[in-house]
């Protein structure tokens, strides 16, 4: 049984269909991007999967049961910082926590114990706007993963970054994501970093109507690092067979827009 299905899924903006006949299975613990040209409809599947958007037709299942509303399994990462600038760095972490119940005291000892497991143990007290850009994200992963989500979906979290922060953050990632294997649904324009992070890449066509014309298993060994992974022969074949389905598609979403 897939963790999570899309069937049949459609949505449609008024008149617009931005996707449709989206079929797609995501195993628990597996890791999947998703790739398209921009305005594809990336963001809108995970909006569906979230159970933010319901789906104009066709349904998604989680762990084999139709989601109705918000799915509870879920965290969401978007691209925008979503902490709070008046609250520190300890109490954003700790917000899920108190959102739910659990005692301040309580929650600030394990927002603490997240912070250090996103190595920012020495800026509890730091405020958003005295935190690098890199940080923040820290302070953002911190705050989903301290819920215990057991689906991670991210859009394009770390494309705000400079190169060198976005490859810390996405080894980063990818050491918590072995701790636990949560099934986690990543957006991203950038194939190289779908393909460094994932196991598999799932190819959307230029919109209207997108679906995935392409599914790539991807082999590489893990624990991986993601600037090195980039060099190896395997990465590079892999690079080319999915650029050869997606660049056409590039093409056809510039001489739409
Ligand atoms: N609330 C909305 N109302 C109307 N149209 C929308 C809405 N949300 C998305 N769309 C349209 O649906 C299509 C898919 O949008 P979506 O944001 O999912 O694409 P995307 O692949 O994530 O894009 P990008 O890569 O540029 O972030 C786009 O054409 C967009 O303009």
């Amino acid at each position: 049984m897939a963790f999570l299905e899309f069937r049949q899924v459609a949505v449609a903006f008024g008149a617009y269909v931005a996707v449709e006949g989206v079929s797609l299975r995501v195993s628990e613990g597996e890791f999947v991007s998703l790739v398209g040209p921009t305005g594809c409809g990336k963001s809108t599947l995970l909006n569906v999967a979230a159970g933010l958007l319901p789906p104009t037709r066709g349904e998604v299942l989680l762990e084999g049961r139709p989601l109705r509303g918000l799915n509870p399994k879920a965290g969401y990462l978007f691209q925008q910082d979503a902490i709070l600038p008046w609250k520190t760095a300890l109490d954003n972490v700790a917000l899920p926590l108190l959102f739910r119940g659990v005692p301040l005291k309580e929650a600030r000892a394990r927002a603490r114990a997240w912070l250090a497991k996103v190595g920012l143990e020495r800026f509890p007290d730091r405020y958003p706007h005295q935190l690098s850009g890199g940080m923040r994200k820290r302070v953002g992963l911190a705050q989903v993963l301290i819920a215990g989500p057991k689906l991670l979906l991210m859009d394009e979290p770390f494309s705000a970054l400079d190169i060198q922060t976005r490859q810390l953050m996405e080894n980063e990632l990818l050491r918590l994501w072995q701790e636990d294997r949560k099934t986690v649904l990543f957006v991203t324009h950038d194939l190289e970093e779908a393909i460094a992070l994932s196991d598999r890449v799932v190819v959307l066509a230029a919109g209207p109507a997108s679906r995935p014309i392409g599914d790539f298993p991807i082999p590489l060994p893990r624990p991986r690092d993601v600037a090195e992974i980039r060099l190896t022969p395997e990465f590079l074949r892999l690079h080319r067979e999915i650029w050869d389905l997606l660049r056409g598609e590039v093409m056809r979403a510039h001489a739409g827009a």
